[in-house]
């Protein structure tokens, strides 16, 4: 190299450097790092209803161009939620009428009572519209058992709404389709409380905050007392909730591909508060860690696709030993037979009375695998013997774990617009 080529170099270097040093400086003052909150403190935001264009950047310093660093998720969320504000902003205006679909759900899993959930494939779909009198319809499952006032969940989630909203709650008439079987351990009043506060949050023209605060959340499990049902409903698949001393938070546990769920439901009902005041007020340590072992092992079978160690993993102490033998004294032996004819685990869904059993299939719709390939209908046709030498009728309904929650999916004025249409066209 000559001289003056690795003067040019040096140069060259020496620029760069410069350069470099004046972009750090500009991005360390200009970072949005510079205006997240403090540690602990959650960031706070106008209220959601406002024009949200000019929030995040009220400090000009800080444009959208502005360099955001790998690790600022706050400032990532933050511009993904503007962007789509200000496209949605027309969508915030009270409604007429709204349609909303809910899952079952599928509490407990055997030991994570109160904890974990997981979305049923099976929906609800519930109505709830302005009107000049009151009035609640129903059709399919529970339509003649459920209340019809104002203690129906569906009502008190949609007035839960309208004081989130700030506002008064309308005359309005509710309908529910329902196919989510009433008061039998599947997740009922979480499902009607998620569809009456997503109906009443849409006829109000209010939306909640989500992202680090999780509203909707907060108010149905608030209803609810245990985040177990209404988690799922929300957000489908498999959850797992707790309480941080603050607020319910909920995090997405991965459910393995290919999974059936045969539920033997039986015919009569099993109100949960009934099935929560048979347990001991109180646990030994031994159980408690039995318990642990368990839940940690569940989830790990879950996240790993192990479904070998599931039949451990929903082995439980806390509910289903109590619930088992003062109410359901086929819970056991159905349990045995599930597992015995082929199925992963069994345990006994939410409260009960259903028995839940999961097997694995081949991928695809289980109506194109072979039968073989299946192991759903010995399973059903075990846990049916196991309930006959009880005397306990039922039915056996096979369906699938459902990775997603509840769905908007008819709204009087439309979402949709000329220029653009939302799915479904709502
Ligand atoms: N819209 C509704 N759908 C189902 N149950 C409701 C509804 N509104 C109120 N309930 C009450 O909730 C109870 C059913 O809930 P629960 O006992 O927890 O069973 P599930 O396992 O189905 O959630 C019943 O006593 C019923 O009166
Ligand atoms: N963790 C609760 C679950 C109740 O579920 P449900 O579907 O029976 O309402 C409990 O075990 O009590």
């Amino acid at each position: 190299m000559s001289s003056n080529e690795s003067t040019k170099l040096l140069w060259t270097a020496v620029g760069a450097a410069i350069a470099g040093a004046g972009v750090a400086v500009a991005v360390l003052k200009y970072s949005p790092a510079r205006y997240s909150a403090p540690k602990d403190e959650e960031p706070s935001f106008p209220p959601l209803h406002q024009k949200r264009t000019s929030f995040i950047y009220e400090n000009n310093a800080s444009s959208s161009n502005s360099v955001i660093f790998p690790h600022n998720h706050e400032e990532r969320m933050r511009r993904q939620i503007t962007a789509r504000a200000a496209v949605e902003e027309d969508n915030f205006m009270p409604r007429d009428s709204v349609t909303v679909r809910v899952p079952a759900t599928s509490a407990n899993m055997g030991p994570g009572y109160d904890t974990i959930g997981m979305a049923v494939d099976l929906w609800s779909e519930v109505t709830v519209e302005r009107a000049d009198t009151f009035e609640i319809t129903a059709e399919g499952e529970g339509a003649t058992e459920m209340p019809k006032d104002e203690t129906n969940y569906m009502v008190i989630g949609c007035k839960a709404a309208f004081e989130a909203a700030n506002k008064p709650l309308p005359i309005l008439k509710y309908h529910v389709f329902s196919r989510v079987p009433f008061a039998r351990g599947l997740g009922s009043s979480s499902a009607a409380i998620v569809a009456g506060i997503i109906a009443g949050l849409i006829l109000a023209g209010h939306r909640l905050p989500c992202w680090g605060s999780e509203a909707l959340l907060q108010i149905a499990a608030g209803i609810e007392g245990h985040p177990d049902n209404v988690a799922p409903v929300i957000y489908g698949g498999i959850q797992v909730g707790i309480h941080n001393g603050t607020r319910w938070v909920t995090e997405r546990v991965p459910c393995p591909a290919g999974l059936q769920l045969v539920m033997f439901i039986p015919d009569f009902i099993g109100k949960t508060s009934d099935a929560r005041s048979v347990l001991q007020p109180t646990i030994s340590r031994e159980d408690a860690a039995y318990n642990i072992s368990r839940v940690a092992f569940l989830v790990h079978a879950l996240c790993v696709g192990n479904l070998d160690n599931l039949k451990w993993g929903v082995e439980d102490r806390l509910h289903q030993p109590q619930r088992g033998g003062k109410l359901y004294k086929y819970l056991y032996p159905m349990i045995e037979a599930a597992e015995n004819a082929g199925a992963a685990c069994a345990y006994l869904s939410g409260a009960g009375p259903t028995v839940m059993a999961i097997t694995a299939g081949a991928s695809g719709d289980i109506f194109a695998q072979r039968e073989k390939e299946r192991s759903d209908l010995a399973v059903a046709k075990a846990m049916r013997q196991a309930a006959k030498e009880f005397g306990v009728q039922g039915q056996v309904v096979v369906t699938n774990v459902s990775n997603e929650g509840a769905r908007v999916v008819k709204v009087v004025p439309p979402f949709s617009t000329g220029g653009i249409t939302y799915r479904d066209n709502i």
